[in-house]
Formats: structure tokens, sequence, C-alpha cells
């Protein structure tokens, strides 16, 4: 069954996403907001201070920063200051936070990168800004006061232009594929003997991405398909997912809305490496096409085109969260950057970008925080150039590496099951190494940093 790779027509920006009503926010704040306003000038006065007779004035802020006066736990007052766009991107409103996920569903790349503040209105535990793109911003005390950033300690220090040096070393990247070009490999070749499997598992590591075709359409033989590789990675979603759009898990996959190009598992410590797809059936309904992009390729071009912007997204690292079930509040163990450099290979190894789980970082300065959004806003527009996009169809399963590339899905109408699994990059890695190789090579290269592809370790 072949497949038609089409460039879809592109959604109208790239977060661009119409959410189902029922997931229309449920309360406003704003009727909250209507007694007793209070506002704040630049001066320490207390908070409680009266509308002034021209109406509320915007805190004092000097270029991209913005203060005003807040109290801490103890009600003592404190200055309370953000970079302007960070505030304006991580507004908590129902528009900007999914209600029922808390994922930001906001287009940050939408954000003009100069948005200003017009006018800031308090109540008893709100502030309520009205920003320059007309987006009425809401945030509560307690999230400011917990993300207030101390900007004159982490003075923002131009990032050093990263050595082109870092280029990946040679491996095919996927700007654009047809179905012609696709690796594709069959499913009862890679069940029944390890050198097809050890083909399958090349491409993916060699291309980023791999289809298998014949694939019997159920549950079960898609799970015996991935336990081929190796286990299944169990995670807060389950082992073997076999899902449709009915939010049994708080996150938007579980929904029929657009997802932009995202790697999965941003807020793990060791996110999974491998992700296979298979459509099982798609009726009464349309849309929900698949996106992928290769990441390094993409990363690859930024570095060509402004190496600044490169180090930007390789020197700062963000708290990611996975926080949509009630009882789950999930982030890796340290802040992580968007591209991660291997420290004895010297080479980009994962990938973590994510704008729905990007939680906010506090600890770095407001000119550190423009730096990065304009590096952020360069990847993301040379993503949208190489966004490719398929119709999966079942029988066909689809395994990508998610530590190199993006992956999204348009919305859809109708009723739609797709399975799948993660696997562990430890697991994933351990299989192609062996299977390549042989155990006594491996074994003799355990510590092996030689950069060369007869170096088992060189496969990372
Ligand atoms: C388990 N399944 C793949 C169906 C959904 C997983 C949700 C992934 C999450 N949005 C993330 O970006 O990590
Ligand atoms: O529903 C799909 O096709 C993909 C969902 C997705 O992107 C994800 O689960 O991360």
């Amino acid at each position: 069954m072949s497949f038609s790779w089409r460039t879809a027509l592109r959604p109208s920006g790239l977060w661009s996403r119409a959410g189902p009503k029922s997931l229309r926010p449920r309360y406003s704040l704003v009727s909250d907001l209507t007694t007793g306003h209070r506002h704040v000038t630049g001066s320490s006065r207390l908070l409680n201070t009266k509308m002034a007779s021209n109406g509320p004035q915007v805190a004092w802020s000097k270029s991209d920063i913005v203060t005003f006066p807040g109290k801490d736990r103890k009600d003592l007052e404190i200055p309370l200051n953000f970079g302007l766009f960070f505030l304006r991107e991580n507004c908590q409103c129902p528009k900007c936070i999914h209600p029922d996920t808390m994922q930001r569903i906001s287009n940050t790349f939408s954000i003009p990168q100069n948005v200003k503040i017009e006018s800031i209105e308090h109540s008893d535990n709100m502030v309520k800004i009205k920003w320059s793109d007309n987006h009425t911003g809401l945030y509560s005390y307690d999230w400011l006061r917990a993300h207030s950033q101390d900007l004159s300690s982490v003075e923002g220090t131009k990032s050093v232009p990263y050595p082109q040096s870092a280029l990946q070393s040679p491996r095919h990247f996927t700007p654009v594929v047809d179905s012609d070009q696709s690796p594709r490999v069959k499913y009862d070749d890679v069940m029944s003997d390890d050198k097809s499997l050890q083909i399958w598992l090349s491409h993916i590591w060699d291309e980023g991405f791999c289809f298998v075709d014949d694939v019997p359409i159920n549950p079960e033989a898609t799970q015996s398909l991935i336990e081929r590789i190796a286990f299944i990675r169990n995670t807060h979603y389950g082992g073997f997912w076999d899902f449709t759009a009915d939010l049994t898990f708080k996150d938007t996959a579980y929904t029929n809305e657009f997802l932009g190009a995202h790697t999965d598992n941003t807020y793990f410590t060791d996110p999974a490496r491998l992700q296979l797809f298979h459509l099982l059936s798609h009726t009464e309904g349309s849309g929900g096409e698949n996106l992928l992009i290769d990441g390094f390729a993409a990363a690859t071009q930024l570095l060509l085109e402004s190496p600044e912007h490169y180090a930007q997204l390789v020197k700062h690292r963000h708290p990611w969260h996975a926080s949509g079930n009630e009882d789950t509040c999930i982030q890796p163990s340290a802040m992580a950057p968007v591209f991660s450099i291997h420290p004895d290979l010297n080479k980009m190894y994962q990938i973590r970008w994510n704008n729905y789980d990007r939680a906010p970082k506090t600890n770095w300065s407001a000119s550190e925080q423009t730096e990065w959004h304009r590096a952020a806003r360069h990847y993301n527009e040379i993503l949208q150039t190489r966004e490719v996009w398929t119709k999966l169809q079942p029988g066909s399963a689809l395994i990508f590496d998610n530590w190199r590339m993006l992956h999204g899905r348009s919305e859809f109408t109708g009723k739609r099951r797709m399975c799948g699994g993660y696997v562990n990059n430890d697991d994933y890695i351990s299989r192609l190494r062996l299977l390549k190789f042989g155990r006594k090579e491996v074994l003799d290269n355990l510590g092996n940093v030689g950069d060369n592809p007869q170096n088992p370790y060189w496969f990372i």
C-alpha cells in the first residue's frame, strides 16, 4: 500500500489549532477582576492603591523588563521582575494554558518579539495585563511570585557562536521525502530474520524514520513488531497504546486537535528514543495527517545561518513538564536544552522541542530571554520550511527517532484509532550495535570515542 507523501495545505501558523467546543475555557476570570480593581505605578506604593484619576497606569518597564511590587508570603512587599516577552508568552489564561492538560496552547511564534504592556489591573489575587498584541493576560499572584526573575543577577552574556566543526557527521538528512524515497521494510521480513531487522534499525538511525508495510491491522501484531526491537517503554500513558480522541489521558494527543511539530517526552529525564504509530482506522471524518520534520537537518541549517542562534538553543536549559493528569506532574531531574551535544563525541544527539510542554524558565536575564526567543523563532521558521505531511494508512506503521525527528498531526473529525509504543534509547542502541557489529566488536569498543562509523560507540 503506497503512501502519497504530500505537502498538505500548511495550517495557518504552525501552532494554530481549533480545539473542539467542549474544550473551550470553562471559566472566565474577567468577572473576578471587576471588583476592587487596584493598580500600581512605578512607585513603591502599597498594592491597596485606588484607581488613579487617569486610570490604571503601567508599572515601569525599561526596554524588555517589567517590574511591579508584589507581596511575599509574609505579606512583605517585594519587587516582581519579568522579561516582557517571557510574561506575555507565559500568560496563564485558559486560551493560553489548556484548562484540562495544563499545556501551553498559545502560539509563541505568533507573539511579536517586541510585545509591550498597555495596561495592568490588579485585584486581590490576580493581575490582568492588556498586551499590545490585543491579548488580555491573566496571572495569579502565586504564579507571579513563583516566577519573578532576579534579572539583575543573571546578566545576559552574548553566546559564543557555535563552531561549524560541530556540524553533524554525514547522515542522510531527509529535508523532503516522497513515497519513492521513504525508507520501507516489510513486516514479515522484519519479524522473521535478524538481517532485515538490522536493515530496519539502520534506516531509522540513518534517516530518522522508516515505514513497515503489510503489518496486520491489529494491535497485537503492532505490539509484536515493536517488541522485535526491545520491550516497550512504560510511561504514565501505559505501555502499548491503543488510543482515540477521548482525553483518556489529559494530553492534547488524546484530542482531535492540531498538534504542531514536537518531540515527545521532553519532561522525562530520559525521553523515549523511538516512537511507532500504526493507524488502525479512521472513519466518518477527515484530516489526521501526520507531520515529520528532520530536526537535525533543520538544526544544521540553523547553525549555518546563525551560529549564535544555534548556540542559544544549546546553552539555555528549560524546565519541561507533563501535568495534565491530576496525579501527575513530571519534570526532568535537571532542566534540559533544545539541542543536546554529546559530551564525548561532540555532536548533537538529542532535540527537545515541544512548545506545549516547555515550562516557564526563571533563572535567566531579560536579554538572555530575548536572545533565546529570537533563536527559537528562527529555528521554528526553518522547521516550517521542512514540513512533510502524510496520511498514514492502516497496514503501514511509521517508526521514527524521537530524539531527532519532530512529528505532529493535523486536526481531524470522525473516529480515529491509533496504536503504537515507545522504545528506550539504551535498548534500541544496544540492539542496533549488536546487530551491526556483533557482540565481540561492541564489547571491544565500550569506551572508544573515535568519531567514525566503524566504531560501534559512534552510534549514539
Ligand atoms: C502516548 N501517546 C503517544 C499516545 C501520547 C503521548 C503524549 C505525548 C506528549 N504530548 C508529549 O509530547 O510527550
Ligand atoms: O495522533 C497522532 O497521529 C500523533 C499524536 C502525537 O503526536 C503524539 O502522541 O505525540
